[in-house]
This record gives structure tokens, sequence and C-alpha cells, in this order.
């Protein structure tokens, strides 16, 4: 999907069709939450345990059985992997299976960008072809000790990385948009389409966030969520009626994709 920065106010009357919709990720932790979220038109189904960390990964069982369950889907959605911070990604990445579309690390502790390139090298090189690796960069980068997003994405792309998710490390509530002004996820939108990646905007989203996309001029290639479809914090539940919500408003919100 192309990104499509339009200046149209939706509030305005001469606002012609609201944007090209973004692709939609949700992170889920059981076989029951797939089950949920197999019910919506999702697009990447992102497999993780959040109770142990922004990018905690999943156990492997969860893999096994979101193949098991996608496998015969007309319409499925690709499946994503977080593997956790470096050592854990080091870990666990061979074990991935080749069914998955997507794996990301998250970037903490890295301190330089040299450091974090070394460790995208070896993670890289465990997994299986096909996978596609996404460079995650934290918005809250200083609590995270890594490096900035805007160099995170840029290294990503010298890197042959093609690929970019923007996160919050610390789950506290506040978000991407919160850690983050209009210019710097500008400067983030614009950086990923000129290097054409693919980017995808997550960190304590919420619908909430719509309004101020739009009217920011922001549309990411995907929106990744896990807190704001959970009953209470992301820690808990997925909320099937937090779901139809997300469903609603991403129909609302967005005009089909091209
Ligand atoms: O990859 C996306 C994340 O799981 C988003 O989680 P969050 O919405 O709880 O920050």
């Amino acid at each position: 999907m192309t990104i499509e920065q339009t200046s149209c106010d939706r509030g305005h009357h001469n606002c012609p069709s609201p944007p090209s919709a973004p692709q939609w990720l949700v992170s889920l932790r059981s076989q029951d939450e797939l089950r949920i979220a197999l019910q919506h038109p999702i697009d990447i189904l992102d497999l993780k345990e959040p109770r142990k960390g922004p990018l905690a990964a999943a156990p492997a069982e969860l893999w096994h059985a979101a193949i098991a369950m996608t496998a015969d889907l007309p319409q499925s959605p690709r499946l994503s992997a977080a593997l956790g911070e470096s050592q854990e990604s080091l870990r666990i990445a061979s074990d991935l299976p080749a069914e998955f579309a997507f794996a990301k690390m998250g970037p903490s502790d890295s301190v330089s960008m040299d450091r974090l390139c070394h460790t995208w090298d070896r993670v890289r090189s465990e997994l299986a072809p096909s996978i596609q690796f996404v460079a995650v960069a934290y918005a809250d980068h200083t609590a995270a000790s890594c490096p900035d997003p805007v160099t995170i994405f840029r290294a990503a792309s010298r890197a042959g990385i093609q690929r970019c998710l923007i996160d919050t490390f610390v789950k506290d509530g506040k978000s991407t948009l919160d850690h983050l002004n209009r210019d710097q996820i500008t400067e983030l939108a614009e950086t990923a389409r000129a290097q054409s990646s693919w980017w995808a905007l997550a960190g304590s989203v919420g619908v909430r966030h719509f309004p101020v996309l739009s009217q920011w001029n922001i549309v990411p290639d995907c929106i990744g969520v896990r807190g704001d479809v959970c009953d209470q914090d992301r820690t808990s539940e997925l909320s099937p009626q937090r779901m139809r919500d997300w469903s609603a408003a991403m129909a609302r919100s967005f005009r089909p994709a091209d």
C-alpha cells in the first residue's frame, strides 16, 4: 500500500474523501484472542506476550496454533511475531516457523546504531529467508536506551530492511503521540516515504488519535494496537466490544485501501 498524505480536513465541506486505510495490526496473546480477532478485517495478527514486556515473545505453542487456525482461511491475515528485545530475539529467532510473514525485535539497550545494526544482522541471519524483519523504534527512546526513531528508520533502510514500526517502550498509557509532536511524526512519515519503507504506527494508539492523525495529515501504512482493544490495560483480555469499536472506527475514518 502506498502512503497517501492528504491535506484533507475531514471536518471541512471541501473534503472529497477520507484517506486510504492503513493496514490494521492487533497484538494477541492467546488462542481465545486469536478467535476473537479473526472475526474482524485484520491485516496482521501479531503474537506477543504483553505481560512480559513491550515486545516479549509469545510461546512457540501459540505460533503453531496461529498457523493452524489461519491455514485454510480464504483471506488469511499475515502473521507477525514479537521476538523480545535483543537477547531474547537472538535466542529464539531460528525457532520462528517460516509461515510467519514478519518478525520484530525491540531495540532497547542497544545504545548505539552500530550495535543495533549488528544485532539486526545476527537476528536476521537466524530467520527463515521468507520472513521479513521489522525494525522497531521506540518513541520514548531515552527510557529505552536506544537511538531515536528517525535514526533507526534511516539505518533500517540502509541495512535493506523495508519495514519499520514505532512503538513505546514504557507502557504507562503515554502514547507515541504524547512522546512525539506533529513535526517529529511528520519527519518519520516523510523519512519512510522518501526511502520507500512501509511503516507502522503503534504505542498506546487509540481510536481517540484518529482525528489527530487526520488533522496532522499523517497516514501510516499500518496502525498497531493492543491496549486500546483490551478490557482494561494491555495485559488484560482482548475485548470483543473494543474490537468492534476499532473495526467501525477504521471503516469510518479511512476509505478502503486501493
Ligand atoms: O505492536 C503493537 C503493540 O502491541 C501495540 O501495543 P499497545 O497499543 O498496547 O501499545
